[in-house]
């Protein structure tokens, strides 16, 4: 067997903390998942539950100090966390690209845009400018970019922000790498350049065969693309597993929340009442127990429940699901079309799909 049986990122027990004038504040708190080849894993939740910070310790593009990073993070078995700097930057941009939200702030708006991916491929590889041209030019035709030779030696503002995000898909694109991190890369656009946005990642990641990470807090585009979930809430996991189950059968009530804030759902769209704690000063017990309509005294002490498998590919952090819990206190409410009780024999849910 090769490294077939291995992950191709494992990401265990990561914590980042931050000093800050209030103390120490963490945004990660011990958290676990891992992504295979080929795969779209989606890490969701609200805003300020840890999600870019979860994703920028992998590479350690956290600046640290004032960030401190702890815990393993494995890429094809390797240790990124004890590596060197040097080492790290080679890993960067060349097997693990990023892209981000906004592509403005991540261009240079003096060069051409032609110019920026050739820079970016030839910071990676050994070519001539008349191969780097070449490769540029064949790039920015793969994202999409009509007419591209014709394009080259635009500059930025030449283009809209749905290209300006395929010529950042491009440059992440030059090292080929095996895993892309995508930090909510749609959020800037509208909704139907983001659709094209989303096409054109999922045929990318089809014809380079990457693992895909993928941050979002709109659920919309995780149905879309997302094979597995990761619920972030307060740098902490609430629940992960394969989309289909998690979208059926919410285990977790943070879970249940968030889909049931969608309008396929009946939902209307907004957000679930309240707000995060405080990073600086997390609650006992659960961290979503302040927010949650089942909470009871055991959600409130000790830490965060360790999670409990409730089906094959679905990990859940909460006492209902725990030894001496009582899962159909959360589940008999009729949440999610595959409503039941954890057997999975239930028919009590609306029966459409
Ligand atoms: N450099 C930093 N210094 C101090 N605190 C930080 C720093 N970066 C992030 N944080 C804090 O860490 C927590 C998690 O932030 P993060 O940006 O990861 O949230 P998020 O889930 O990505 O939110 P959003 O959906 O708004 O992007 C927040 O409380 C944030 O204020
Ligand atoms: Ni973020």
């Amino acid at each position: 067997m090769t490294s077939d049986d291995q992950p191709l990122l494992e990401v265990e027990d990561l914590t980042t903390t931050f000093s800050t004038d209030d103390g120490t504040l963490t945004a990660v708190d011990g958290i676990d998942f891992d992504v295979e080849t080929g795969e779209t894993v989606c890490i969701v939740g609200e805003s300020g539950s840890g999600k870019t910070v979860a994703t920028e310790s992998i590479t350690k593009i956290i600046k640290t100090p004032p960030g401190h990073i702890e815990g393993t993070v494995r890429y094809k078995g390797r240790d990124l966390l004890s590596l060197p700097e040097s080492e790290l930057r080679q890993i960067r941009g060349n097997e693990i690209a990023h892209i981000f939200q906004n592509p403005q702030e991540a261009m240079n708006h003096c060069y051409t845009v032609g110019w920026q991916i050739t820079e970016a491929l030839q910071i990676h590889r050994d070519v001539s400018d008349e191969e780097a041209r070449a490769k540029a030019v064949d790039l920015m035709d793969r994202v999409g970019i009509a007419n591209a030779s014709s394009r080259f030696d635009d500059y930025p503002h030449e283009f809209s922000g749905g290209q300006k995000q395929r010529v950042m898909i491009a440059m992440a694109l030059v090292g080929d790498p095996d895993l892309l991190i995508a930090d909510e890369p749609t959020t800037a656009l509208d909704v139907t350049v983001q659709a094209q946005i989303l096409r054109l990642l999922d045929d990318l990641q089809d014809e380079f065969d990457m693992g895909v990470l993928f941050v979002t807090h709109d659920l919309g585009v995780v149905a879309e693309i997302a094979d597995r979930i990761v619920v972030m809430y307060a740098g902490k996991v609430m629940e992960r597993g394969d989309v289909l189950d998690i979208f059926d059968r919410p285990a977790h009530p943070y879970t249940q929340q968030l889909l049931e804030c969608l309008p396929e759902f009946g939902g209307t769209g907004g957000g679930i009442p309240g707000t995060l704690p405080d990073p600086h000063d997390p609650p006992d017990g659960c961290r979503f127990a302040p927010r949650c309509e089942y909470a009871e005294e055991a959600c409130r002490t000790g830490e965060q429940p360790e999670e409990v498998e409730v089906a094959p590919d679905q990990q859940v952090s909460c006492v209902h699901y725990g030894p001496g819990g009582n899962p159909s206190i959360v589940r008999s409410e009729g949440h999610g079309p595959g409503d039941g009780a954890t057997g999975g024999d239930s028919e009590v849910g609306p029966a459409d799909d």
